[in-house]
């Protein structure tokens, strides 16, 4: 999307084929733009959250594995960038399903002609991602103007929890796709943004996004969602997803399934911005099988800001020797799921629906 008027994808290979990402740890204070050249600098944006979205991950290990072939396209190399690679980050699937992608390519090629395969599938992925989220966004604008008819026209209220906007993908987003086009409907729109402790993605990138892009938004405590609702002031949620299963569990940020319980006691639609890739039609039930990945208690403990001299630091707000716990995502049951936005149409959270809508892929 657009930054200054300038377009931006959050991951592109420059024509000399170096392959650069925005450094979203920055972010909104500091655009930082940086090379990743060796398997370790992908490894390392990826377990450091430097990019971070289910897609987006997806997409940087698929440069992460070309960028390797290149250096060494035998065997070993390949079968250790996978591993590398896949044990950055444990819970979002996109990761798991690019590095496959990537393995159904090249397994069968000449080591010779691996490179260039690789950084053709990359480019591939990256592309199929955008246009996979603007098809969501077609298919969550039919919700979107449903629900501004009803209102006579009146002004349609969104709330959405982290950032699963273009940031989190290489271009659109997921859950925000919907509101870009609605905004380029002419719906009158607004966003409630989630800070989303303990990160802050929702406060430091979605307000970010939707501010670059003229989007009417206000930012909320994660914990203000259940009044607004009560209050009549939200009219549908939209999320993102990190990993849904066979049956339609939503795996998410954390504190998603707490905004899924309050919409679903005050009758607030629950959608979920799916883009097929981040189905993992391996499992079932998603409290159960889904891993949870648990980060470093100093993310609870500090928070990250701009200081007075705009200087980024982090702050301590927690005493001295505070244990903290910080698992970074929780699991939506289907049935607290409206619908799944898919790339190919909005899916009942059920494995009927799913099965329907991508019947290549459902488990038999
Ligand atoms: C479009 S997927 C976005 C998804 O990823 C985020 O997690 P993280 O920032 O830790 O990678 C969050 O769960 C978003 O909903």
């Amino acid at each position: 999307m657009k930054i200054d008027g300038k377009h931006f994808r959050s991951i592109w290979r420059e024509p000399s084929g170096e392959v650069r990402i925005i450094d979203q740890r920055w972010l909104p204070h500091e655009l930082r733009i940086v090379p990743l050249n060796t398997r370790k600098d992908f490894a390392d944006a990826i377990r450091d959250m430097w990019v971070r979205g289910a897609p987006l991950i997806g997409a940087t290990a698929a440069y992460g594995v070309a960028v390797q072939m290149a250096a060494d396209p035998s065997d070993t190399s390949l079968d250790e960038t996978y591993e590398v690679l896949h044990e950055t980050r444990p819970t979002a699937i996109n990761l798991k399903w690019a590095l496959d992608e990537m393995n159904k390519v090249l397994k069968p090629l000449a080591p010779q002609l691996r490179a260039e395969a690789a950084f053709a599938r990359a480019a591939e992925i990256c592309d199929e991602d955008v246009e996979t989220n603007r098809q969501i966004g077609l298919h969550g604008l039919e919700i979107i103007r449903e629900i501004a008819a009803k209102k006579g026209g009146g002004r349609v209220n969104v709330l959405t929890h982290c950032n699963a906007g273009w940031p989190a993908t290489v271009d659109w987003g997921t859950a925000t796709s919907p509101v870009y086009h609605a905004v380029e409907d002419g719906i009158d729109i607004h966003v409630f943004v989630d800070e989303t402790r303990p990160r802050n993605q929702g406060a430091q990138l979605t307000s970010w996004e939707l501010i670059s892009h003229g989007v009417s938004h206000d930012l909320i405590v994660d914990n203000a969602g259940g009044h607004l609702m009560q209050h009549g002031e939200i009219d549908l949620v939209i999320v993102g997803t990190d990993r849904t299963t066979a049956r339609g569990d939503v795996c998410n940020k954390i504190g998603t399934y707490l905004k899924a319980l309050a919409a679903k006691a005050n009758g607030v639609p629950f959608y979920v911005a799916l883009p097929s890739p981040t189905i993992d039609w391996t499992v079932v039930d998603g409290v159960k099988e889904i891993p949870i990945e648990e980060r470093t208690g100093e993310e609870v403990t500090h928070v990250q800001g701009r200081d007075p001299e705009g200087k980024i630091i982090s702050v301590q707000i927690s005493p001295d020797g505070t244990p903290a716990r910080n698992p970074a995502f929780d699991v939506t049951p289907a049935e607290l799921v409206t619908g799944l936005i898919t790339e190919r149409g909005v899916s009942p959270a059920t494995a009927e629906g799913l099965a329907a809508m991508f019947p290549e892929f459902a488990v038999q």
